[in-house]
C-alpha cells in the first residue's frame, strides 16, 4: 500500500454518519499512527460531542441547510454552501489532504466540492438505499463509491458500480464477544445476571412511539421476568414506568458505551438505522426492527434483507402499542431456541471488517486516482 500522509474525513449530523467515520479514523490510525487525520464538522452537529473526545482534530465549517432533494440542492446552490466549501478548501490546503473520505450528512458536501476543485481524490461511503442527498451530490465528483451492504447495488442505480466494503464499526462493537461480556455488562448497567434482557433503542435520537409502547408494557414484561434496558433519546421526555416492578427496568437518555447494551441483551427492539442494522448483525443479536416511518422507507430497506435471512422481525411504527409488545415480545423472549436461531441468521448477514475493507479501497483510490 502507498503511504497516505493526510486524510480529511467528512460526515456529521446524526450518529449514523459519525460513528462509521470514527471507526474508520481508528482503523487508519491503527495502521499508520503518523497519518494526519482531520475531520470536518459544523458548529452545532453531534460531531462536536463525539469526535474531539475520541481524540481527533475537528475543524468547524459554517453550517447550511441542505434541501431534501438533489435537484433543489443543485438549482439553489446557496451562498452559504459556497462559503462553507471555501472554508473546507482552506482546511484541505492547510493539511495538504491526500484524499477526502465522506460518510454523508450535510457537512460532507462542502468537503466534496472543495476536493473536486483541487482534484483531490474523493471516496464516498454510503450505508443507505437510496443514498442520501449529500452523497448523491458527491457522486457527481467521484467514481470511488463504497457501500455497506450487498443489497444496495441491486436496489439503487446510482450504486450499481459501488464496491461492497461493509460498515466500519467501533472496535468495541466489532470485536464484542457477547457471551464473554454479558455478566460484566449487566452488572455495569444495574441489571440482574440471571434474567433475560430486552434492549430498546430508537437510534441516535430515540423514538417516541417505541418509548410509549414498551414503557406501556413494563408491568407485563416485568411479570414475565423480562428485564428492560431502554435508551430513550437525549431530547425525548422521560418514560413513566411503575416504581415497584419486581425486575429491573433501566432507562438512560443515551448510552455512549453501546457495546454494554449489546452484550447485556438477549434481543433488541429498535429503529432500522443502517448503523444499528450493521451492528446487531455483526454481533448476531436478534432484533425487532421498527423503521422510522417518515424517511422514504429508508429504514425498512435497511432491515428487510436481515429479516428475509431470518435474523429479525419487521414491524410498522403504527403497530407499536403496549399490547403488541406484550403479544410478540414476551413469547419470543421466552423461546431461547428461536432467539438463538435468529441470532445465528443475523450473524450470517453481518461482517466485522468493514473498517479494513474501506481502508483498502481508500488506499486504492488515493494512489491510483
Ligand atoms: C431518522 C433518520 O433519518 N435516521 C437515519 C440516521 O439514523 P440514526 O443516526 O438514528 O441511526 P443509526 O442506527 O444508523 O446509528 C445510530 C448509531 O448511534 C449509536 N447509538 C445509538 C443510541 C445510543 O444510545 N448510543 C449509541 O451509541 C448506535 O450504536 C449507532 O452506531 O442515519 C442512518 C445512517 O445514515 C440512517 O440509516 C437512518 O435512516
Amino acid at each position: 500500500m502507498g503511504p497516505l500522509r493526510s486524510v480529511v474525513l467528512a460526515g456529521g449530523g446524526t450518529g449514523g454518519h459519525i460513528y462509521p467515520l470514527l471507526a474508520f479514523a481508528d482503523c487508519l490510525r491503527r495502521h499508520d499512527p503518523s497519518v494526519r487525520i482531520t475531520c470536518l464538522g459544523t458548529p452545532k452537529g453531534l460531531e462536536n460531542d463525539l469526535i474531539p473526545p475520541a481524540g481527533y482534530d475537528l475543524r468547524q465549517i459554517p453550517a447550511f441547510q441542505l434541501p431534501r432533494s438533489l435537484n433543489m440542492a443543485l438549482l439553489r446552490t446557496p451562498d452559504r454552501m459556497l462559503t462553507s466549501s471555501r472554508a473546507a478548501g482552506k482546511i484541505l490546503d492547510e493539511v495538504r489532504a491526500d484524499v477526502v473520505v465522506g460518510f454523508g450528512g450535510y457537512v460532507s458536501v462542502p468537503g466534496y466540492l472543495a476536493a473536486w476543485r483541487r482534484e483531490t481524490p474523493i471516496v464516498i461511503h454510503e450505508v443507505n438505499v437510496p443514498p442520501g442527498v449529500a452523497n448523491r451530490m458527491g457522486m457527481r465528483f467521484t467514481k470511488h463509491v463504497a457501500v455497506g451492504f450487498p443489497h444496495q447495488p441491486r436496489q439503487a442505480d446510482s450504486l450499481r458500480d459501488a464496491r461492497v466494503v461493509g460498515v466500519p464499526l467501533r472496535s468495541s462493537i466489532a470485536h464484542l464477544d457477547r457471551r464473554a461480556a454479558v455478566a460484566h455488562a449487566r452488572y455495569r448497567l444495574g441489571l440482574r445476571p440471571d434474567l433475560p434482557v430486552l434492549f430498546v433503542s430508537g437510534g441516535s435520537q430515540g423514538a417516541r412511539s417505541i418509548n410509549l409502547a414498551v414503557a406501556g408494557a413494563a408491568k407485563e414484561l416485568s411479570r414475565a421476568g423480562i428485564q428492560v434496558l431502554h435508551v430513550i433519546g437525549a431530547r425525548n421526555e422521560p418514560v413513566s414506568v411503575p416504581h415497584d416492578l419486581p425486575v429491573p427496568y433501566v432507562t438512560v437518555p443515551y448510552l455512549s458505551e453501546m457495546e454494554l447494551g449489546y452484550a447485556a441483551a438477549d434481543m433488541m427492539l429498535s429503529r432500522g438505522g443502517a448503523m444499528t442494522v450493521a451492528e446487531v448483525c455483526a454481533i448476531g443479536l436478534p432484533t425487532i426492527f421498527v423503521p422510522y416511518p417518515y424517511s422514504n422507507q429508508e429504514q425498512s430497506r435497511n432491515a428487510q434483507p436481515v429479516v428475509d435471512a431470518g435474523g429479525g422481525l419487521l414491524v410498522d411504527d403504527g403497530e407499536m402499542t403496549p399490547a403488541w409488545v406484550e403479544r410478540t415480545v414476551i413469547p419470543l423472549m421466552r423461546d431461547p431456541h428461536r432467539l438463538a436461531a435468529m441470532g445465528h441468521a443475523a450473524a450470517g448477514y453481518g461482517r466485522r471488517d468493514g473498517d479494513e475493507a474501506l481502508l483498502d479501497f481508500v488506499y486504492e483510490a488515493a494512489t491510483r486516482g
